[in-house]
């Protein structure tokens, strides 16, 4: 069984995330604090939040698209690796991510997988749907057909995207802390449909999640 000893930071960007983290996780170990939406904004705020304390691991939590057939609505995401999806150049030939085209930083952020595995276990022995998967980072939200099956051809095993994980990484990453994403998903990843998102359902999803993890870490 994992179990962590010590400070938890954990990153929403808005406050009904973080109010259905709060709902779930009672425990004086834990911070949580606003990000923002973006990665830039996740990037500063996560590093202002490290900065004023001192955490043992960081998590960036919220709600995210899924992708269809991939992630359901209302089921979670715990991420096993965390992707910058639009940080590069377009081509005739498709993307180039920033480490393809050769500025040597890379888009791609690693997670403690025995954390992982122990909190995907834990939540689905919880009842809960859940899988790791790979969480994509934009910066805008994805919109079109097009631009949905390109980015599934792209990273074939994400089931999620949202608009924080790396930012947050990123900074995790500065102070040489682990890093977690977990996301429950409100809408299919496609063309625009604000009607659809499902915001309500995938809020409760992370309050339960959020029960689990504080049994867990
Ligand atoms: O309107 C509300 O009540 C409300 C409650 C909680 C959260 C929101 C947001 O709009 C959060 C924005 C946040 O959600 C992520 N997200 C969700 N779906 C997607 C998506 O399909 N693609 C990218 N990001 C998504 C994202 O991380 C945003 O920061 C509203």
């Amino acid at each position: 069984m994992y179990k962590l000893n010590g400070r938890i930071l954990i990153m929403t960007s808005v406050q009904a995330e973080k109010e259905a983290v709060l709902r779930g996780w009672h425990d004086p170990r834990v911070d949580v604090v606003l990000a923002g939406v973006g990665p830039v904004a996740a990037a500063i705020n996560t590093m202002k939040a490290l900065n004023a304390n001192t955490y043992d691991l960081v998590i960036n939590a919220g709600i995210a698209g899924g992708f269809a057939n991939r992630a359901e609505i209302g089921s979670l995401v715990i991420a096993n690796e965390i992707v910058c999806a639009d940080l590069g150049a377009e081509s005739p030939d498709g993307f180039l991510s920033l480490d393809e085209l050769g500025f040597g930083s890379s888009t791609r952020v690693g997670v403690d997988e025995s954390i992982v595995l122990a909190i995907s276990s834990a939540l689905s022995e919880a009842g809960l749907i859940a899988q790791t998967a790979p969480i994509l980072t934009l910066s805008k939200v994805t919109g079109t057909a097009e631009s949905t099956e390109e980015l599934m051809e792209r990273e074939p095993k994400a089931a999620a995207e949202a608009m924080e994980g790396y930012g947050v990484a990123l900074a995790a990453q500065e102070y040489n802390l682990p890093v977690l994403e977990i996301r429950a998903i409100s809408n299919t990843v496609g063309p625009r449909d604000r009607e659809g998102w499902r915001i309500k359902d995938a809020l409760i999803s992370l309050e339960s999640a959020s029960k689990v993890l504080m049994e867990v870490l």
